[in-house]
């Protein structure tokens, strides 16, 4: 595996699962396989889970992970073509790439869309130039389109908790928030899912239809109770819309899971990436409860990355 950015077909995503699940039983199996080597966590966004799961993971295989909050720390990059660097941007992304290339054998980058530009971020235009010129090989920690770390995690615990059923109906559905939120984590788990090959429903507002290059294959149901029938896994995101890009079109607290949702899914495991906003996209009764997998994609989010890593050490 040169780069991992997005599903690649059903054959990796199981080696990878089996992969992540060997590491999570023995977590420093392959302690000697990643001495000598670094990994480079560049973040231009906030996050928790990503930033400490990679470091662990990497840690676990013996390699050196080096954090760099870019957003923060680093110089304002400019991204574009032939641009006179005459405003805010201080260093071009050829030259920071560049030389982030030279340091690492492998860069592992965090770069959120700006739910302005839908070209842009359709194309995943600044992670892009990350790839172009960085010369190594690239782990996405959450692009302006996908989010395949957390995929590979849910997937790693709708396995675990599947009870050897064949065939799980598995629920994403939209929750409410206040903010415009990107829709990578709901793409990626669309694309996952389906391409595991489980059934998947989507539900949300109407408006609210995701980018059908990520949910070919999956029902689409307007009516959250419809969808939520008999389904074994929730997933639970808020995004905002992409054919009216980035706004918010709803804010229905109506659409929030609590119990009374999911009375004909009596055994439903729900999902959430997190950070969640509580009582806002998803209730405390569900997120407190006994149906609630969202610790157990956390912890997953670790081994999730040690596959990842690993498979590209070789
Ligand atoms: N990495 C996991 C989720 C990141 C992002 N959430 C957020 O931006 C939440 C922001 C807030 O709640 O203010 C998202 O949903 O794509
Ligand atoms: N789920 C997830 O990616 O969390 P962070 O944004 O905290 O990394």
């Amino acid at each position: 595996m040169k780069h991992f950015i997005r599903f690649e077909s059903k054959e990796l995503g199981q080696e990878l699962i089996d992969l992540a699940r060997a590491y999570k039983a023995t977590p420093r199996l392959d302690l000697a396989k990643g001495q000598g080597k670094r990994v480079g966590c560049i973040f231009l966004n906030p996050s928790l889970r990503t930033r400490v799961s990679t470091q662990i993971a990497a840690q676990n295989l013996g390699m050196e992970p080096i954090v760099l909050n870019m957003d923060k720390e680093g110089w304002a990059l400019e991204m574009k073509e032939g641009a006179i660097m005459n405003k805010g941007t201080v260093e071009h992304i050829k030259d920071a790439a560049g030389v982030l290339g030279s340091y690492f054998d492998i860069l592992a980058i965090r770069a959120f869309p700006s739910l302005t530009n839908r070209d842009e971020d359709v194309n995943d235009f600044i992670f892009g130039q990350f790839v172009k010129y960085c010369g190594k090989p690239v782990v996405s920690l959450e692009s302006a389109i996908r989010h395949p770390l957390q995929s590979l995690a849910d997937q790693i615990t709708m396995k675990e908790y599947s009870d050897g059923k064949k065939k799980p109906k598995v629920v994403l559905t939209w929750g409410p928030h206040i903010k415009a939120i990107p829709h990578a984590v709901a793409n990626s788990f669309s694309e996952w899912t389906l391409g595991m090959g489980y059934d998947l429903t989507i539900t949300h507002p109407e408006g609210y239809e995701l980018d059908e290059v990520f949910t070919k294959g999956a029902t689409l149901e307007y009516n959250q109770s419809k969808a939520l029938e008999d389904a074994d896994f929730v997933y639970v995101k808020n995004w905002s819309s992409f054919n009216d890009y980035g706004k918010i079109l709803s804010t229905d607290p109506s659409w929030m899971l609590t119990e009374k949702h999911l009375k004909k899914a009596k055994n439903a495991k729900v999902m959430h990436c997190l950070p969640v906003r509580r009582n806002l996209e998803l209730s405390d009764e569900i997120l407190d409860g006994s149906r609630s997998l969202v610790q157990k994609q956390a912890e997953n989010r670790i081994y999730a990355a040690q596959a990842v890593l690993s498979s590209i050490l070789g």
